[in-house]
């Protein structure tokens, strides 16, 4: 499934961008007065082969969940069961998460990739003050419907990869088709775009290893304070991360022995989402510091993927700024986020509706009877 998927994922369509920029052209604005938000309506038809490209709705975001056997390192003072927790927080519409989701009206799907402990068992339906919305919710809420799981533990956890490699080549392809079978899943039912989220305590040091090993930075450039550790935390985490690296000297031409090394259940997931995104012409929107690092894995299996990927926002963890530098993206907003689950991203949704809907519904100087310059 990997091999057709990155056989599958193409270029962009040269006669839509074409299509597309002659009609920024036209339209009635000054020139280039939409900045960024030009180029990416380009390359959004490009991406659909056709000008102006479908608006990129529904939404639907993937979060993948796993655990992480370095956490035994002490990498982050989060309890490992947080991960499952989280999950039922998800289901339960409870995180922030949800509540973007509901503002954007994106729907929802948890994919269990490998939590270590077990999910704790749902509470009864019955709304309370801890996830009740504090207002009744606007009917772009009524469209999103009810979190789903998807159960697809590949393994409960990666080992500690400062003592071995966190995964077998199989599990990281495994976690990685697990991904693809969610985009087409999310894309057969609608999806005009996909949303990255994680979840996983632990989960920025693999993100960092990752893109350290896909850059060729430092451990120190890569390594960020992820949940918000002290001064010697972050210090030991940098040596964690250099300590997994001098073991594996992971070869970044080898994206999967790169995610089989130093990654992540869901980093690999994330990747797979990605190829799988770009393989069916629908924009992913790429949250954090871990779709970004699983987005410098799909681009070694696929360059042409980064075709498909909208960075919408800039992670404080700083090898978020590494890995979007090295794809070549720039951030929709940059608000200090450090938070994952997919909320960075699907803050930028509506500038990416935005973008599209411009060139669906702008009137063009003729059209309008506007004078030009
Ligand atoms: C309550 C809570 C909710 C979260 N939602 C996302 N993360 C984020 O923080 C974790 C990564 O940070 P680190 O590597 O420092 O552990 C991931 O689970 C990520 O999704 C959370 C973390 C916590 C504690
Ligand atoms: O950028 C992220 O996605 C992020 C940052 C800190 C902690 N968890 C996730």
């Amino acid at each position: 499934m990997l091999e057709t998927t990155i056989a599958a994922v193409g270029p962009l369509d040269e006669p839509a961008m074409t299509a597309a920029r002659q009609l920024q052209a036209r339209l009635t604005k000054p020139a280039g007065s939409l900045g960024a938000l030009e180029e990416l309506s380009v390359r959004l038809a490009g991406l659909a082969g056709a000008c102006p490209p479908p608006l990129p709705t529904p939404a639907a975001v993937a979060i993948f969940a796993g655990d992480h056997g370095v956490h035994a390192q002490r990498v982050t003072p989060w309890p490992q069961e947080v991960t499952a927790q989280m999950v039922a927080n998800f289901l339960a519409g409870g995180a922030v998460v949800n509540a973007f989701a509901r503002q954007a009206g994106a729907t929802v799907t948890v994919v269990d990739v490998g939590v270590a402990t077990p999910l704790p068992v749902p509470e009864p339906t019955a709304p309370d003050a801890a996830t009740a919305p504090a207002e009744p919710v606007d009917h772009a809420a009524a469209a999103v419907g009810v979190p789903r799981l998807v159960a697809a533990t590949v393994r409960p956890g990666t080992r500690d990869m400062t003592v071995t490699a966190a995964l077998t080549r199989e599990e990281a392809g495994t976690a990685i088709e697990v991904g693809i079978r969610t985009a087409g899943e999310l894309v057969d039912a609608g999806a005009g775009i996909l949303v990255t989220g994680d979840m996983g305590i632990a989960n920025t040091t693999p993100a960092a290893a990752l893109i350290a090993a896909f850059t060729g930075v430092d451990a120190a450039e890569a390594t960020g304070r992820g949940t918000g550790v002290d001064d010697p935390t972050y210090q030991h985490k940098i040596e964690v991360v250099a300590a997994a690296l001098r073991r594996h000297s992971p070869d970044p031409t080898d994206p999967l022995g790169v995610l089989a090394t130093v990654g992540g259940l869901e980093h690999a997931a994330l990747t797979g989402l990605i190829l799988g995104a770009a393989a069916r012409r629908v924009p992913v929107l790429l949250d954090g510091v871990i779709a970004v690092s699983a987005a410098l894995a799909a681009a070694a299996f696929a360059p042409a993927a980064v075709g498909a990927m909208i960075a919408g926002h800039r992670s404080a963890e700083p090898g978020a700024t590494v890995a979007l530098r090295r794809l070549g993206l720039t951030p929709l907003i940059d608000l200090g986020l450090r938070l994952g689950e997919g909320t960075g991203a699907l803050l930028a949704l509506p500038v990416v509706t935005g973008a599209v809907r411009v060139l669906h519904e702008v009137a063009t100087f003729d059209s309008a009877g506007v004078a030009e310059k």
